[in-house]
């Protein structure tokens, strides 16, 4: 068996050779795991799910490891993490040991971690320039009046920092409701961010999909009849969309600015011109591909191709 540096200098300079990759998932049998095996396997290469979460890891100096079902996990060329938005903890630790050993990650541990925080990743988008919808963070503030009013006040949306798929986002139409619902999260000792309401959106948001520096494929979500949140999971429909450049080259700057090779990015048409909302880093593939017809597997297959052998494994943002 050849060791991974010396399999790394042949593959530079040979790159249709086969490679073995892992899946890091929870579950074989979700559709986005079962696509990127199947396109994996087709364009040749070793395909292994592993389900991380099954995995435990041996931190030494000189020989890092990581055990799955008895046997040391080695050899791989690249790693796909579709870490779970609740095993964020132990999921990037298992993708930063692959890392240690000199795999490459489509997506780093720290890239990861950053885009799994609201507050984080919105700090980021600002830091860069990219345009927000207008956002407070709280935790246990006694100046409600004060926070709502940062946004504008009511109507304004209330979200939980940990939520996913649409659930903790509220919407409060009025400065009475806003203010019961800031004081209910408050009693549950959680962190919220409150953001104006971009009502022009009229329950849409477009979804791209972001490959190294492309958007390969873009999806506008439109929320159920009567439904302000647009999420698949909340009963809200796709369909294939055409992007402004303006919408593909800032979609494309945000994923880099959260350090992330394959991105959700989900922006907002609003009045004063596109917003984004976040930046997710397992975004799922059924969705898209069904509304798009492209065949998002095979791209992030082709990106591992193409950068498994010669991409740096150190990450360099640094905040
Ligand atoms: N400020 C806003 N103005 C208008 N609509 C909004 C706003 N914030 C969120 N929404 C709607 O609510 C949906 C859910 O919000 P968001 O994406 O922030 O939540 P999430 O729980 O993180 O979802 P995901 O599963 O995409 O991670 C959005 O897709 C959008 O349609
Ligand atoms: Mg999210
Ligand atoms: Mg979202």
């Amino acid at each position: 068996m050849l060791g991974n540096r010396f399999y790394k200098v042949i593959r530079k300079n040979n790159l249709n050779l086969p490679m073995k990759i892992a899946i890091l998932s929870e579950d074989a049998s979700l559709y986005s795991t079962k696509r990127l095996k199947e396109t994996g396997e087709a364009r040749s290469h070793d395909i292994k799910v592993i389900n991380y979460l099954r995995c435990y890891i041996n931190i030494a100096s000189h020989k890092h490891s990581i055990i799955s079902l008895h046997q040391p996990l080695e050899n791989f060329d690249a790693i796909i993490p579709r870490i779970g938005a609740l095993r964020t903890f132990y999921g990037t630790a298992v993708v930063r040991q692959f890392e240690m050993m000199g795999v490459f990650s489509v997506n780093q541990s720290q890239a990861i971690s950053r885009s799994r925080d609201k507050l984080r990743c919105l700090q980021i988008l600002a830091r860069h320039g990219i345009g927000l919808p207008v956002t407070g963070f709280a935790h246990d503030t006694e100046d409600i009046d004060g926070l709502i009013e940062t946004v504008g006040g009511a109507p304004l949306v209330i979200k939980l920092l940990e939520g996913t798929q649409g659930i903790g986002v509220v919407l409060a139409e009025t400065y009475q409701a806003a203010k019961s619902v800031i004081e209910a999260f408050r009693g549950l000792n959680a962190n919220i961010l409150v953001q104006e309401y971009i009502k022009e959106a009229k329950g849409a948001d477009i979804r791209c999909f972001v490959v190294g520096d492309k958007v390969v494929a873009a999806m506008k979500r439109q929320g159920a009849e009567g439904e302000f949140r647009s999420n698949l999971h909340r009963g809200g429909k796709a369909e294939g969309i055409k992007l402004t450049p303006e919408e593909r080259s800032t979609a494309v700057r945000s994923a880099n600015a959260m350090g992330l090779k394959v991105a959700g990015v989900d922006l907002l048409r609003s009045n004063h011109g596109l917003v984004i909302m976040e930046v997710n880093s397992s975004p799922g593939l059924e969705g898209i591909e069904k509304a798009t017809g492209v065949d998002v597997a095979d791209k992030i297959i082709e990106f591992i191709e193409k950068n498994a052998a010669t991409a740096k494994t150190t990450d360099r943002i640094k905040y």
